[in-house]
């Protein structure tokens, strides 16, 4: 949807307070992220059973509201197969990283929904941005309901965790929302392309294709990384880069259909994470190299540079989270990193935007 932030009327200058609003709201979502992040690996998810957006606002007031709650817990499998008699402590441990979660997305609801009505009565937002806008509210609603979805789904009988495919889905909508977001931040911030010189200037498309490669596999190495997470992939084949001593792990391509392999097969998903990390990696070294010899210093060869940057340490921190098991501090590092990853993907592609587009 694109639009035009140069409209009759508007300013640059007034559109920035609304720019660094949406950047706000894009850091809430950011913590909402690493958050989330932790809350699946302590085991928290699963620990409230309920679907209740204003009542649950509340922690527990009472005794007697934890007993109920945690009488619900124990009427599912994961606490008769995984938690059996932790008792109330153990239950109120894992609650509350869980309750922090949906009250985040709550206050990030606010964070979003009260600015948007000020500026909107202000007229500080441009016309052509409010379709954007309000879509972007309803979407943030139903990434509340996809995360209940997803929770719903660790309920069923013989189930320990939540199905990996929902998994995916929040993840990726909680993805989407933070880019157009910052998406749209940057182009009120920045409305007309960055000047470069005519000699880097005349490379700036091919630069920009490789910048899009690298960003596009990101986003394809995250949403693998999502199934690598829903399958609990990590804690296995923790040696790199060989998988079980080969280069491809035994049993690849062996389940049927055959796409399930992408999505369900541990050793099959956790290759594919690598593969697509590394040519991740490949194609953001390429656009680094591109940059740093052709693009004068300055905004677009760092945002080229800092994608490079923000891709080798996800890299590492990868390496690093599978070699030690999928420790509780480093998964959430890499889930939070991710996000990175894409804002300086984001940056780059918007900073090299073609000046007729501009
Ligand atoms: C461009 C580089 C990479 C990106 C953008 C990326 C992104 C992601 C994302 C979004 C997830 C799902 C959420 C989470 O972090 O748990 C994930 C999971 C994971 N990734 Fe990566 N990753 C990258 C590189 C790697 C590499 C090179 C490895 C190891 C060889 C790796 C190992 C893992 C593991 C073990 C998990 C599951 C962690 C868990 O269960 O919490 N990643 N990755």
């Amino acid at each position: 949807m694109p639009f035009d932030a140069r409209s009759p009327g508007d300013s640059t200058h007034s559109l920035r307070p609304v720019a660094w609003w949406l950047l706000v709201v894009a850091g809430l979502i950011w913590v909402m992220v690493a958050l989330g992040g932790a809350t699946r690996l302590t085991g928290s998810g699963l620990s409230i059973m309920e679907w209740a957006p204003l009542r649950g606002i509340l922690p527990p007031m009472s005794e007697a509201e934890w007993q109920r709650l945690y009488d619900l817990y124990r009427t599912i499998p994961q606490y008769q197969l995984v938690n059996a008699g932790f008792g109330i402590e153990g239950f109120k441990q894992i609650f509350w990283l869980e309750w922090i979660h949906r009250f985040w997305g709550r206050m990030l609801g606010f964070a979003y929904l009260l600015p948007f009505l000020w500026f909107w009565w202000r007229g500080a937002i441009p016309r052509s941005l409010l379709p954007r806008m309000g879509l972007l509210f309803v979407l943030g609603g139903a990434q509340g309901g996809i995360g209940w979805f997803m929770v719903a789904s660790g309920f069923d009988d013989g189930s320990t965790a939540v199905s990996p495919y929902r998994l995916v889905a929040h993840l990726g909508m909680a993805f989407l929302l933070y880019g157009v977001i910052v998406w749209t931040a940057f182009g009120l911030l920045w409305p007309a392309a960055t000047a470069l010189p005519p000699a880097a200037e005349a490379k700036r498309g091919s630069i920009r294709r490789q910048v899009g490669w690298a960003f596009g596999l990101s986003v394809a190495t995250m949403l693998a990384g999502g199934f690598v997470a829903g399958t609990k992939a990590g804690f296995t084949y923790n040696t790199f880069p060989l998988m079980d001593g080969a280069l491809v792990p035994d049993g690849y391509g062996s389940m049927t259909p055959f796409w399930h392999n992408f999505t369900l097969n541990i050793g099959a998903v956790q290759f594919n994470h690598r593969l697509l990390a590394t040519l991740t990696l490949l194609a953001a070294i390429g656009a680094g190299v591109s940059a740093a010899k052709r693009l004068p210093a300055g905004p677009v060869r760092f945002a080229v540079l800092g994608l490079l940057g923000a891709v080798l340490l996800q890299y590492a921190l990868g390496v690093a989270t599978l070699l030690l098991v999928v420790p509780v501090s480093l998964g959430t590092l890499h889930q939070g990193v991710a996000v990175l990853v894409l804002t300086m993907g984001l940056l780059a592609l918007h900073r090299l935007r073609s000046p007729r587009h501009g």
